[in-house]
């Protein structure tokens, strides 16, 4: 019998098995992932965090992020709240005296993040510069970026927002976010042959130029209670049109977010809680 550590953490409602493998950073099999992310016979997560050893000087560690489905992605804004409330309590632990300072930088494998401890519960990370250009996203069949692209999926054609925060997001602005039909047109975007490595499916509810409600059909998961990438793209998205300020609140059904992008040339900053819920051990 194989025992394995893990803490369940989870951030505004999208939940996590959060691994230290700075010890042993290999890849982790597509279905150990599915076996942990089981929510009958696992322990039950939107995403597997492995907390690795740091790539670039000065960062505290690096982290990498599997989704429920074994497959794997480049960012998650919830789960770097996560690593990052994760590594302030292991520095604690390991040497009070000499803990995380309350301004740190953790490495994904969409960059470097600075994080900023707001307290014990609350981060704010720089989740990078949103990307605009088809060719990044990816997004095919187009050649400059638009604030938004008519595409045709499920017998009707919409009028689609594109952006890559390190992953890939689509954005579709609806009336009411209860009603909007998440389970019917999150999948069907997710295999539009316009993206070719799949899309995070958000669904946007402008309410007043500080405020709008979302729900995110995740890549390799369904829908989740919170996503934060998704977050930083409908609120740049949303920005860039002129349809809402540039610091906002943003309403997912798992709790709120706090998204800044001052301008088009900054960084986008996430702000919004964490929750460490369990440890264990999974035997295998
Ligand atoms: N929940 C995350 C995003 C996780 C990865 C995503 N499903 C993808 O495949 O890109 C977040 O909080 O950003």
């Amino acid at each position: 019998m194989h025992a394995l550590r893990f803490t369940k953490m989870h951030g505004a409602g999208n939940d996590f098995v959060v691994l230290d493998r700075r010890h042993d950073a290999a890849p982790l099999d597509p279905a150990l992932c599915r076996a942990l992310a089981d929510r009958r016979t696992g322990i039950g997560c939107d995403q597997i965090l492995t907390i690795e050893p740091p790539r670039s000087i000065g960062a505290a560690a690096s982290y990498r992020i599997w989704n429920a489905d074994g497959s794997s992605s480049q960012q998650c804004g919830n789960g770097a709240r996560c690593v990052a409330a994760w590594m302030l309590r292991d520095s604690v632990a390991l040497d009070p005296e000499r803990c995380l300072a309350d301004h740190f930088e953790l490495d994904s494998p969409a960059g470097t993040h600075a994080v900023d401890v707001l307290d014990l519960h609350h981060y704010r990370i720089a989740m990078g510069r949103p990307i605009f250009a088809p060719a990044r996203i990816p997004l095919l069949g187009f050649d400059a970026p638009q604030s938004e692209y008519a595409l045709t999926f499920g017998g009707e054609t919409l009028a689609v927002g594109a952006v890559s925060m390190g992953n890939p997001h689509a954005v579709i602005e609806v009336d009411d976010v209860d009603a909007a039909p998440v389970a019917n047109f999150g999948p069907v975007l997710q295999r539009h042959a316009a993206f070719p490595e799949s899309v995070n499916a958000g669904f946007a509810q402008v309410v007043a130029r500080d405020r709008i409600r979302l729900r995110v059909y995740e890549r390799g998961v369904g829908e989740t209670l919170a996503c934060g990438s998704g977050a930083c793209a409908a609120a740049v998205v949303l920005m860039r049109r002129g349809r809402v300020d540039r610091d906002i609140a943003v309403e997912l059904p798992g709790g709120t977010l706090r998204i800044a992008w001052p301008d088009d040339d900054a960084e986008v900053a996430m702000s919004g809680p964490t929750a460490f819920v369990f440890e264990g051990e999974w035997w295998s």
